[in-house]
């Protein structure tokens, strides 16, 4: 009845998807990349397909590990090798004890005869035992390292690719599912040392078998293929799951942090948020234990299967051996030799198939690594170009046009501007005008699909971007709290430079953000990171004073301060418009974006976005001259909402 239960919920497809996530999420997280990787999986699990593949995947495994340690991977192949040759030799010496032992003559001289046969068999023991304990010492050294090159790899990848391609979407789970990459690669090193190991030891089995009859050899084979066919069974389901749950698994785990986390701290208890999360987890983890199973009862049905058949060869095998032995083609010392191989070597053969199994489970997420590599190398910010001026005299617009991918408006449609050195500029305009998007063409972050951006005379498109970024210092409205200390976050700003306190503390008395370096417990060792023991949590309006003095310690050419105030009281506010503008007496160019118009007045240029197109420009008196203007209108607005009128 359990086995019929069981039969049953094996077969069955993958499980719903929860209404939980439906409801969450607007439907079915999965991983897009789903059916190309499934597919690809289920034709590169087929058995002759992974055993074609496996000199391939041995190749990239080894480059991989002779980069990390080529000592290791020496050591290893080198102890692996003599493991082989000392069970081969194993085998023969056992032969030659059997023969002694059966041979005619008293029992004394019987074992007299075998016992130098079984003194080199121990000493052969022993040598192996040093030799794998040796490979696996190399393995341990080498599998580490290989996790680090390769998780290396990925990182800087992840930290050289274009913004846009951060924002997309297909190249976000690209970068999520690569990311076990490093791990496979690690996990690749222990199957390819299993494997070769077992090569080793079949072509010794192997070749003791065919000294002793030719017939067994097939036997062997056919005692493992059952073995063999299970794994690779099982694997194929495994990948494909999890390929196909990945974002499910993602999401889960998602709902969980969110009702521990910091930030939903109080709604997840005001408004009772944690009930509800819970129970759409619940449902979530529900799906997903329904899905574990399925692979579980299919695993064990599978391994159930693939047992039997094997037992059924292995018992053909042993009849073969007993017929042989009838008939007089073989003694029974050379039988007793052969049912030892024949052990030796299909239990081997059964690991070999394992490991080669697990060599290519593992690969196709090193080659989730790869593709990812492939793809980030494709959308990797260009290296070289030319470099930008210093100080260049003008930034311009020049007709610009972008648009995100996954939408159809425009973000800017055919802006044109100049922006003088040293001066101050304002960007204002409603929400989603596109304010942020043409700050982050101002920066080289993204580029322009219609018109150009020049800085100088130098068109950003032909520029070194990474000399523009020199030039930069940006402080967004979602500037990053970096989870260190007071003085890393203000450093942080150009972290290239060697620690330099009084720097540190300059940048922060420009900010105000010098009254926390006095009043935190550690000074501006503070760790800002309450997660952390002895770490210290800031105020929304602290954490600006911070970003600010970062902005200040970057010492760029162009500054770009999007909403820089959002958080401040009204006094800090006054404070820190002034020293934002105060920046261009330095020379440098300001750029500010904000919704507080009486913080922009004294811009000397304001410019108006409105759905992505430049509306108006001109200084605060000549947009207040106009009438009709827009800026006007926004202006009146908020100055009335606090009754001081023009
Ligand atoms: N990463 C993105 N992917 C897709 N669309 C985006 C992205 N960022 C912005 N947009 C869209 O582009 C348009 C302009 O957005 P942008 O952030 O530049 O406006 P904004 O003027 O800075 O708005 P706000 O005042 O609200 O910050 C909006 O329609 C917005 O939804």
């Amino acid at each position: 009845m359990r086995d019929k239960k069981l039969f049953r919920r094996a077969w069955r497809s993958e499980p719903p998807v929860s209404e939980s996530e439906r409801e969450l999420f607007g439907g079915a997280l999965r991983y897009d990349y789903g059916w190309a990787a499934h597919e690809y999986a289920r034709l590169d699990l087929k058995p002759l397909a992974a055993v074609r593949a496996l000199p391939r995947l041995v190749g990239g495994t080894l480059r991989l590990a002779r980069e990390s340690d080529g000592r290791a991977l020496l050591a290893v192949g080198l102890a692996e090798i003599g493991q082989g040759v000392a069970q081969a030799g194993g085998l023969l010496l056992t032969n030659q004890v059997l023969h002694a032992l059966f041979a005619a003559g008293t029992t004394t001289d019987r074992l007299r005869a075998a016992l130098p046969a079984l003194i080199a068999a121990g000493v052969l023991a022993v040598v192996n035992a040093v030799l794998a304990s040796l490979s696996t010492a190399a393995t341990g050294r080498l599998e580490p390292k290989v996790e680090r090159l390769a998780t290396e790899k990925y990182l800087r990848r992840a930290a050289g690719v274009e913004l846009d391609a951060i924002e997309d979407g297909a190249f976000r789970k690209l970068l999520d599912s690569a990311q076990f990459g490093a791990v496979a690669a690690r996990n690749m090193i222990g199957a390819c040392v299993g494997a070769l190991n077992g090569v080793f030891t079949i072509v010794a089995a192997a070749g003791v078998l065919t000294v002793l009859h030719p017939t067994l050899l097939p036997l062997l084979v056919l005692i493992a293929l059952p073995r063999g066919w299970g794994a690779m069974h099982v694997a194929q389901r495994r990948y494909a799951s999890r390929m196909n749950w990945i974002e499910h698994e993602r999401a889960a785990r998602l709902v969980s942090n969110l009702i521990t986390s910091r930030e939903s701290a109080q709604e997840v208890r005001v408004h009772q948020v944690g009930r509800y999360l819970l129970d759409r987890f619940h449902d979530m983890a529900e799906t997903s234990e329904a899905e574990q199973t399925r692979l579980a009862d299919g695993r064990a049905l599978t391994e159930l299967l693939a047992a039997a058949l094997s037992g059924a060869a292995a018992l053909l095998t042993y009849a073969a051996l007993g017929v042989l032995l009838v008939s007089g083609r073989m003694d029974i010392a050379m039988a007793g030799t052969a049912a030892l191989a024949v052990r030796t070597g299909s239990a081997s053969l059964s690991a070999l198939i394992t490991h080669v199994n697990t060599l290519h489970e593992e690969s196709l997420y090193v080659r989730d690594l790869d593709r990812f590599t492939v793809a980030a190398d494709r959308r990797a910010i260009p290296a070289g170009g030319t470099a930008v001026p210093d100080f260049p005299e003008k930034i311009t617009f020049e007709n610009v046009g972008f648009r995100y991918p996954d939408r159809e408006e425009p973000a800017l449609d055919g802006v044109s501007l100049t922006i003088a050195a040293g001066s101050v500029v304002a960007l204002v305009g409603a929400n989603g005008s596109g304010k942020s998007t043409l700050v982050k063409l101002l920066a080289g972050l993204h580029r322009p699909q219609d018109g150009r951006v020049l800085w100088g005379d130098t068109d950003l498109a032909e520029a070194d971007r990474l000399d523009v970024f020199r030039h930069v210092a940006v402080l967004d409205q979602d500037f990053q709290r970096w989870p260190f200390t007071l003085d890393t976050n203000i450093r942080i700003g150009q972290p290239d430079t060697p620690p330099d306190p009084g720097r540190v503390q300059r940048a922060a008395a420009y900010s105000g953000a010098d009254r926390l370096g006095d009043t935190l417990p550690r000074g501006y060792d503070t760790l800002l990171a309450r997660e952390f023991r002895h770490g210290s949590e800031l105020s929304g309006g602290q954490w600006q004073t911070v970003g600010q003095a970062r902005l200040r310690y970057r010492e760029a050419t162009l500054v770009i301060a999007d909403e820089p105030t959002s958080a401040l009281d009204p006094e800090a506010e006054v404070e820190s418009f002034r020293r934002i503008r105060a920046l261009s007496d330095e020379g440098r160019t300001v750029v500010l974006v904000s919704h507080r118009m009486a913080g922009i007045q004294s811009a000397d240029v304001i410019h108006v976005l409105h759905r992505g197109r430049l509306v108006e420009s001109g200084s605060h008196e000549e947009l207040m001259d106009r009438p009709d203007s827009r800026y006007r209108r926004m202006y009146l607005l908020q100055a009335e909402q606090y009754g001081t009128g023009t």
